[in-house]
């Protein structure tokens, strides 16, 4: 097979991108744009090269920001022969729990799921759509954060509602599904069969945060829910929060569901919280005291839900942190680490300055680990696998 694969990762506050070469598999080029919402940057990094491309023309809303980057690519590498494109969809809802070709039945069913993840089903269906555009007639795969955790126990997945409301589907899917299939994969190669074998929270802290407990590399608890709002405390979105907030903000503020979603979903978190930013970056050099307690915050409900999951494992080999700030921020890793010494984690403190992969002391209880996440790099096996059928 000749042409290139194009896949497309549209998170929340980024699109991620790769080329391969549809024969050799091979990467031709990656990148990101970050910052989407508030200040655009854009990286293409080609063999050993990296740049940052101007974003002159690139508009305001992610739609019009994938055209703009499937024309920039188009110029800068091509003309590109797409042959396959494969696309990060982050709600499959209980009907698509594997990777699944798209057609315009898929599409609409998927279009169907997009209140559920408001803040990235959209993203990742216009994707798909511009990818359409561009190349008409080209294969594409969705590939769903919600399909790794199909092995969740029935308990797990419950909330404690009516059972009609259960049996409707109003139940806990999880997200972050190919970052933590990617990270179950490379266990047993980084940390060896016997921690891969056994009970692990992997910690994705991203502009999205989740935690997955994985006994023997399965997902069996996961901190998000029905949708991507619940769990830890994010760049804009709460967590966790008592239910009983939202009923009091309808009374007495009047708050809709859509000014609810905004609230919770791009108002709060780090950025509310400090109301300076949801940048992890920006927090940790800031000395305002709202920044402190933003992230004293974010490192509290982490230490929180990683004692309920410890607890569901019924025990604790190996916590991995990944995604931006899991894997580029030493001083929340150690913050996290320096509250569960009483699980018996002793941190290697120069380890984790040095962003290695086991940062954990030899003689630590639980081994603690970074392990750099590739949501692209699933759906490029993915892509494979499909575009081979
Ligand atoms: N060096 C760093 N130190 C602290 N936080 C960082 C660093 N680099 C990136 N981040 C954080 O990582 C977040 C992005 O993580 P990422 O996994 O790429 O998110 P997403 O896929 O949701 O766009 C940024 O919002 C930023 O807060
Ligand atoms: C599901 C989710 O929150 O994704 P992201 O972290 O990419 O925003
Ligand atoms: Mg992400």
């Amino acid at each position: 097979m000749g042409g290139t694969f194009l896949i497309l990762n549209a998170g929340s506050s980024s699109v991620k991108f790769a080329l391969h070469d549809a024969h050799t598999q091979a990467r031709i080029a990656r990148g990101a744009i970050e910052g989407i919402a508030r200040a655009p940057k854009f990286t293409l990094h080609t063999g050993d090269e990296v740049e940052t491309l101007h974003t002159e023309g690139i508009g305001g809303d992610t739609t019009a920001q994938i055209d703009w980057l499937l024309s920039v690519l188009n110029d800068r590498l091509g003309p590109l022969d797409i042959v396959a494109a494969g696309h990060r969809v982050v709600h499959g809802g209980k009907e698509f729990t594997a990777p699944t070709r798209v057609t315009d039945a898929v599409m609409a069913r998927l279009a169907a799921l997009s209140p559920l993840a408001p803040g990235h089903q959209p993203h990742n269906l216009a994707g798909i759509r511009a990818t359409a555009r561009h190349w008409p007639g080209v294969d594409q795969v969705a590939c769903f954060d919600t399909a790794f955790h199909q092995t969740l126990p029935r308990c797990a997945q419950l909330f404690a509602l009516p059972r009609r409301l259960s049996d409707a589907g109003i139940l806990r899917y999880g997200f972050h599904g190919l970052s933590y299939d990617h990270i179950a994969g490379r266990l047993p190669v980084l940390l060896g069969s016997r921690v891969a074998q056994g009970k692990v929270i992997v910690a994705h802290l991203g502009s999205g945060a989740s935690l997955c407990a994985l006994q023997g590399g399965q997902s069996v608890d996961t901190t998000m829910g029905f949708t991507a709002l619940d769990g830890l405390m994010m760049g804009t979105r709460c967590g966790q929060i008592d239910p009983g907030v939202l009923l009091h903000l309808m009374r007495t503020e009047g708050l809709d569901a859509d000014a609810l979603e905004q609230l919770l979903g791009h108002e709060s978190g780090l950025l509310g919280v400090s109301g300076i930013s949801p940048d992890m970056r920006d927090l940790l050099a800031s000395p305002a005291p709202e920044a402190a307690e933003a992230v004293a915050l974010f490192v509290h409900m982490i230490l929180r839900q990683i004692g309920a999951l410890t607890a569901t494992l019924g025990g604790l080999d190996a916590l991995v942190f990944t995604a931006g700030i899991g894997e580029r921020a030493p001083e929340i890793r150690a913050r996290v680490m320096a509250g569960l010494g009483w699980l018996g984690l002793v941190a290697d403190d120069a380890a984790n300055r040095a962003n290695r992969t086991v940062i954990s002391a030899p003689h630590s209880r639980v081994t603690a680990a970074m392990i750099p996440t590739d949501e692209e790099g699933v759906i490029l096996r993915a892509l494979w696998d499909i575009a081979l059928r």
